[in-house]
């Protein structure tokens, strides 16, 4: 057996374990299901024989027997068809609801290196499309196989009991076509992994486009936008094409070779009769079995191929169920890195997101409990890293964090520990109480208004009708960036955390905006340990250590008075900031 045909019997299985749970259920419903089926087209198949004979012989009895068979038969199939199809359907949604829901779970699992390196409209694609085909292979090839093979391989018991000889032919040319199909399901795996990879790239495009949406109608990306999601779809439309085309290049062989089959059955029949070996009755349900023989090996040729498809779907629902993930949350080691209790240490930390490209290089920071430092530096020297490493989103690749006496390995262990104010504050779809109730499931109305109060935000939500229950649209789309800003604060006040990491905005707000946000900074502060990410150095004069990040080094460290005296890059960069606003304060008195 080649490597692909044992991981797409591995992906198989894999599929089929999802349905443990329900699987006697589910077994129950397709095989009542398909054996109600076979059995129908059994019982036809001497319903036609008698049918025939009772027309040659003129026999009244033979006939009226046959059509009472008929009678029942469907009543009773149509009843024991519903309830079987209840059966393994309530199972299939059952499961499919379970696949989606801890694939959703294994997602909020994943390290962050994982999610940044895959684009969010793959992840859609995956948890819709590519799930999609589970369900398929569950709803519809599954019951489409067992029913094929019931039916096909009853035909073959009952044939080779009516006439052996003619039996064992259809059967051997039935396994020439689930040989001959069997060459294609290769080339049926490649195309059905190409089109779901297409139709990843597809919502690609269109997430960009809908999160991207004011830059699009501000820089006219209108057409270019529109170019790459046709080319995306005419991507998939060809490989669908391509597949369509091979699939009915297939069904058309194994129709020509099931029609030939059947031709060459008739005139055996006919031969045979002519012998007086059988009688002109057994032709009818021959002829039945034969359609019986022919219809198992077309299927399951057919599904074979179809199968590529859905198994396509499934190894991107299992790629990103096995990406990698935060560690659980373990044996917490607590144990404190020196005498003194520091609020954060970092030892000689080094990080690269890319293997040999590091982006922090031996960096060792500290904070005592109720310290405020900061980070600054040129841009891309490696600040933003540095604080998502300090929050545990990503691991070292050599030293070590400890945040509250507690070693950072993942984000989970430590993230009680603190809060986050990013520059650009993620907001949720609900409403505003919600959104601040984020901070802490289990606040109450009266500590979330309270929290609001303090980041100077009740006001400005007082003031819409609905107050606190206004719904804020898709990430705060109703709100003013000061205003998303401030509910972000409350957020952080509601949580109350000893740690505090700020990421200073640095879109310009206007002057009344920053104020506010200023001031409920201040508030946020209060008793807590301080991290914070300085673009202007203004707001950050009071620190008590600032670290100065160079090309993912510290290259300087202090208070900002003795900064400015080493001369160095600091206080490069203060000169630098100072003239700026100096001139674009004569520009705006001249
Ligand atoms: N997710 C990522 N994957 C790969 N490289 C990254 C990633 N994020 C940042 N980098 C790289 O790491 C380096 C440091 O970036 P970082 O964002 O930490 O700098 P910064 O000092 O915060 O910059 P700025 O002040 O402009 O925000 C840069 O060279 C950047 O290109």
């Amino acid at each position: 057996m080649n490597d692909s045909s044992l991981s797409s019997r591995k992906e198989w299985l894999r599929v089929l374990a999802y349905m443990k749970p329900r699987i006697g259920i589910y077994t129950a419903g397709v095989l009542g299901n398909s054996l109600t089926e076979a059995g129908i087209f059994a019982v036809m198949a001497f319903v036609f024989r008698d049918m025939i004979n009772a027309g040659i012989e003129m026999n009244k009895s033979l006939l009226y027997r046959a059509v009472w068979t008929i009678g029942i038969t469907a009543v009773s199939a149509s009843i024991l068809l519903i309830g079987f199809s209840y059966l393994y359907n309530w199972c299939v949604r059952k499961t499919m609801a379970e696949i989606r829901a801890n694939t959703f779970d294994e997602m909020t699992r994943l390290k962050m290196e994982t999610v940044e390196r895959m684009h969010s409209g793959n992840f859609i694609s995956v948890m819709t499309h590519d799930i999609q085909t589970i369900e398929q292979v569950f709803a519809i090839q599954i019951p489409s196989m067992v029913y094929a093979v019931i039916y096909g391989s009853s035909s073959v018991i009952l044939l080779l009991m009516l006439d052996w000889r003619i039996g064992s032919i259809l059967l051997s040319i039935g396994l020439l076509f689930v040989w001959f199909n069997r060459l294609f399901v290769q080339s049926f795996r490649k195309l059905g992994d190409r089109i779901q990879e297409s139709q990843g790239r597809m919502n690609e495009y269109l997430t960009d486009f809908l999160g991207g949406f004011s830059a699009v109608k501000m820089f006219h990306l209108e057409r270019k936008m529109s170019g790459h999601y046709k080319d995306a779809i005419e991507e998939v439309t060809k490989l669908s094409i391509a597949r369509a085309r091979k699939q009915g290049l297939i069904d058309g062989i194994n129709f020509t070779l099931s029609s030939l089959n059947y031709a060459g059955v008739l005139i055996v029949c006919a031969y045979m009769v002519s012998r007086n070996w059988i009688g002109a009755g057994d032709i009818g349900a021959i002829v039945q079995f034969a359609i019986g023989i022919a219809f198992m090996f077309q299927q399951i040729g057919g599904l074979m191929t179809q199968l590529q498809g859905s198994l396509a779907g499934a190894s991107r629902v299992f790629a990103l169920v096995d990406g990698d993930k935060e560690k659980d949350l373990p044996e917490i080691r607590n144990t404190p890195m020196t005498d003194k209790r520091f609020m954060i240490e970092m030892k000689h930390a080094s990080f690269a997101y890319e293997t040999g490209r590091t982006v922090i290089n031996e960096v060792s920071l500290t904070a005592l409990q109720g310290e405020r430092i900061a980070l600054v530096g040129p841009s891309g020297g490696g600040k933003s890293t540095l604080m998502k490493l300090l929050m545990g989103f990503y691991s070292l690749d050599k030293g070590e964090i400890r945040i509250d006496g507690v070693q950072a390995e993942s984000v989970d262990q430590i993230s009680d520990k603190y809060a986050y104010v990013p520059q650009d504050a993620y907001l949720f779809q609900g409403t505003i109480a919600e959104n601040i109730r984020f901070g802490r499931m289990d606040a109450t109305d009266k500590e979330i208004m309270e929290a609001a109060r303090q980041a100077y935000a009740h006001d400005f939500i007082m003031g819409f009708p609905e107050g606190y229950d206004t719904v804020i649209g898709e990430r705060g789309a109703l709100l003013s960036g000061g205003q998303k800003q401030r509910i972000a604060i409350a957020r952080a006040m509601v949580k109350n955390a000893p740690i505090l990491f700020l990421d200073e905005a640095t879109s310009a707000l206007d002057s009344d905006s920053e104020n506010w946000i200023q001031l409920s900074l201040e508030k946020l502060m209060e008793d807590k340990t301080t991290v914070s990410i300085a673009h202007r150095l203004s707001t950050i004069r009071g620190s008590d250590r600032i670290y100065v990040i160079d090309q993912g080094r510290v290259v300087e460290e202090g208070r900002h008075e003795q900064l400015l005296q080493s001369e160095g890059l600091y206080s490069m960069l203060n000169q630098k900031q100072s003239s700026s606003r100096n001139s674009c304060a004569k520009e705006e008195s001249a």
